[in-house]
């Protein structure tokens, strides 16, 4: 009996007070670390989606986008998450058939319904916007441009998501939504260190869009926003006709005017490869808008190549009319345009062509000398060399790229100094740059214009900084009890 009191004496961690001690500090940890893992961290990640239709001049495509709910606010968190070509060409090829456009959308609008969760679909919002190609339509027919529009909702409006318009976007907004997207996408708005302009081509239209060091001349240039608790005060402009597959159409009727043969049937073009022969109708050049003064092709006529890349870009050039200029600078038709300024996006045909061409990087001069090459390569020697190439595509690369690079140096005034602050791209990270993000992003108020108020620490370090300190007290608590309990033996000692 006293052996075992001597020991209980000796050992006091059998004392019912420690052990109570230790249990509660146990427990005092295991709730501190609990709760911190716990807070803030969202029992169930829901997310919300969002479907954009780009209905352009050439083909419409279906974006849809998906974020997490509770971080709509929070910039980079919206993702492209699918995407769905529409098949055949824009809604304004419908404009003597319009009800068939709303029919062209539905395989597409199918998908969707089948990509978004059904408890979603309610709550989801649908946007479409029309570009240049509507844009022209409505200048050369109003009421079928309003019928085409009328069909798309119709047929729009029959699925379950939660159907917000169609309409014709403007060029100003084309412009501005890109420049939001491109930089929304590359994260620059949290960390306000420069902005990344916007080149978008299309086929109907073309659009510029930076922050100028310039003041901005014209009020039809300027557009503003303040997002995340930062102004921005944007140049932008949208040349209507200035898209590739328009201005390959201007480019066929100034040829017309002189290059014709006395039978009046052929058409020999630089543009085009030598062996390149192909039959066309004058409404493949006429039959639009942009196309003003109509000349005397015939109904019928022979496509022929040449394939001289010097020719070619002297014929591109006469497009661009900088005859006059109330400015004290301009781009070209007498457009304000203050000087490029920071690094560019460059997307949609922008990247397709230069991608094709292998012109994504290298300098304007290298560029220039293997456009050259390119377009002195038979036609033959082309088509076997990319076989699976859309004919259409491939026969036009030659005109396209002579055009960008033309409308990039000689148009919006890049030279060989800032040539590599252009970067030729298709997406950021898993989205598409292009108008549509940027777009949905404004109508659903997801980019505030005050940065939302932001944790001291993120979760992962506030989990960290509980754990550590949690563990520091049960060290000091450790420490006073090691002091407690020699201070009593040494008392003990000093009795015996
Ligand atoms: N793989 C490709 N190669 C070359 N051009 C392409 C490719 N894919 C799409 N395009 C072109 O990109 C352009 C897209 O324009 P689009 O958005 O339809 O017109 P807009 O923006 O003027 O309304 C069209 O000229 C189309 O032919
Ligand atoms: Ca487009």
């Amino acid at each position: 009996m006293d052996e075992q009191r001597e020991v209980q004496v000796k050992n006091p961690c059998h004392r019912p007070v420690f052990l109570i001690l230790t249990a509660v500090i146990a427990a005092v940890i295991i709730t501190v670390v609990s709760i911190s893992v716990v807070q803030n961290k969202h029992i169930l990640q829901k997310y919300k989606y969002g479907i954009v239709l780009d209905a352009g001049s050439s083909h419409t495509s279906v974006y849809i986008y998906e974020w997490p709910a509770e971080k709509e606010n929070n910039t980079g968190m919206v993702r492209q998450t699918h995407t769905c070509h529409v098949k055949g060409k824009g809604i304004s090829s419908y404009s003597t058939i319009p009800e068939k456009a709303g029919m062209s959308l539905q395989e597409c609008m199918e998908e969707a319904k089948q990509k978004i969760p059904v408890a979603r679909h309610p709550e989801t919002p649908v946007y479409l916007g029309a570009t240049a190609g509507m844009r022209l339509l409505k200048m050369d027919n109003e009421d079928a441009s309003n019928k085409v529009l009328a069909s798309v909702t119709n047929s729009l409006k029959k699925y379950p998501f939660s159907f917000q318009g169609a309409r014709i976007i403007l060029g100003q907004e084309e412009g501005a939504f890109g420049w939001i997207t491109v930089n929304y996408l590359s994260d620059n708005f949290r960390k306000a260190m420069g902005t990344l302009g916007a080149l978008d081509l299309g086929g109907a239209s073309t659009q510029i869009t930076f922050i100028p060091k310039q003041e901005i001349e014209s009020q039809d240039n300027t557009i503003d926003f303040r997002l995340y608790g930062n102004d921005y005060h944007l140049y932008t402009h949208s040349f209507l006709c200035f898209g590739k597959d328009q201005v390959l159409r201007l480019s066929l009727a100034e040829k017309s005017r002189y290059t014709l043969d006395k039978n009046n049937s052929t058409l020999s073009d630089p543009c085009f490869h030598t062996g390149y022969n192909s039959s066309k109708k004058y409404m493949d050049v006429f039959d639009t808008p942009c196309v003003k003064e109509k000349s005397a092709l015939p109904k019928d006529f022979i496509h022929v190549g040449l394939g001289d890349w010097a020719e070619c870009q002297n014929s591109v050039k006469k497009v661009f009319d900088a005859s006059h200029c109330r400015y004290s600078t301009c781009s070209f038709d007498g457009v304000f345009q203050p000087s490029v300024e920071g690094k560019f996006g460059a997307f949609s045909a922008f990247y397709f062509v230069m991608d094709f061409l292998n012109l994504t990087s290298g300098t304007l001069e290298d560029a220039k000398l293997k456009m050259r090459r390119y377009c002195s390569t038979p036609w033959k020697d082309i088509v076997q060399r990319y076989p699976k190439i859309l004919e259409k595509y491939l026969s036009e690369y030659c005109f396209s790229g002579t055009y960008i690079l033309t409308l990039l140096e000689h148009g919006y005034k890049f030279t060989s100094n800032n040539w590599k602050d252009i970067q030729f791209i298709k997406k950021i990270g898993d989205s598409d740059a292009g108008w549509t993000l940027g777009y949905m992003l404004n109508l659903t108020n997801m980019i505030p214009a005050e940065a939302p108020d932001v944790p001291l620490m993120p979760h992962g370090g506030y989990v960290s900084f509980m754990v550590l300190f949690t563990l520091l007290v049960f060290l000091l608590f450790f420490l006073a009890f090691l002091y407690y309990r020699r201070s009593t033996r040494t008392a003990q000692k000093d009795i015996i």
